[in-house]
């Protein structure tokens, strides 16, 4: 069956998005994989369908009904869920303000399996406020022979976060990094960091069910949220944040809550039967 699809990306962290306003397109996890497939698909880091919350019974979407219109329903390219995606619902919020009767002047409440997040637009740039970080106990991840102490946090999905002396030291990242199963039963995103200046750091990551890709949101907060406590910022001091696909800023205010800035970019539209 023929269905309409757009690609987008924010920082190189690519999606394809689902419109599906009705909830007619339930997506099983094959789909989501040939979707994702760089070669024999559309290719993407992920997939988001754009449902509305009265039109799915993802339990997610049905307690956010009354507050928030729409709802990212997000598959990581293996086709497994993830609570959060920090780029993807910024793509999602360009995809409603450029698609849908979504206004950019106001702010945008979006239903997300990590609860209700608010987007805010200023031209190309779209803000999400990603809710308060949780910082659990230090863990520690390896690659091959190599192991770093890391810094475990939540946002709303998980992440590790180890400081590197370079950015090389992580190696190809074919492989996911090892990381303790009884801490992370469900999976980790690990995060490798160095210091590039003053609230200035740069980051490589394996995203959980992805694999390694050119940005991450919520491992770029994860990313903040370590570093603001090692340097013991004050609250509301912005950092830049680079990824290899470009930059992203970082505010942990001091009202607790974790601001993600950055681009965000829609490259095609289309129709597919994949
Ligand atoms: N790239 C995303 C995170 C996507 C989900 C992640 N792989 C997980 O499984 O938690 C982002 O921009 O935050």
């Amino acid at each position: 069956m023929d269905y309409a699809f757009l690609k987008g990306h924010g920082t190189e962290n690519d999606f394809v998005l689902i419109p599906d306003a009705n909830g007619k397109h339930e997506l099983t996890a094959e789909q989501v994989a040939r979707l994702c497939d760089r070669r024999a698909g559309i290719g993407a880091d992920g997939v988001i369908r754009v449902v509305r919350t009265d039109a799915t019974d993802d339990p997610a979407a049905v307690s956010a009904r009354g507050q928030a219109r729409w709802f990212m329903d997000y598959r990581n390219s293996d086709g497994s869920l993830s609570e959060m995606c920090g780029n993807g619902i910024r793509v999602l919020g360009l995809y409603l303000a450029t698609h849908a009767d979504v206004d950019p002047r106001d702010p945008l409440r979006v239903a997300t399996r990590a609860g209700i997040k608010e987007l805010t637009f200023e031209g190309d740039r779209i803000t999400v406020d990603m809710g308060t970080p949780e910082v659990f106990a230090e863990t520690k991840v390896e690659v091959g022979d190599r192991s770093w102490p890391a810094t475990r946090v939540s946002m709303g999905n998980p992440h590790a976060v180890a400081f590197v002396d370079d950015l090389a030291d992580a190696g190809p990242l074919r492989e996911e990094p090892g990381y303790d199963r009884e801490v992370f039963p469900e999976g980790v995103n690990v995060e490798f960091v160095v210091r590039r200046g003053e609230r200035h750091v740069a980051m490589r990551v394996h995203e959980r069910g992805s694999g390694e890709t050119r940005s991450c949101g919520t491992g770029a907060c994860a990313v903040m949220v370590a570093a603001s406590l090692a340097d013991s910022a004050e609250r509301g001091t912005p950092y830049t944040v680079d990824v290899p696909g470009g930059t992203l800023e970082v505010v942990w205010t001091p009202d607790d809550r974790v601001l993600l800035s950055g681009p965000a970019v829609l490259v095609a539209e289309g129709v597919t039967d994949l």
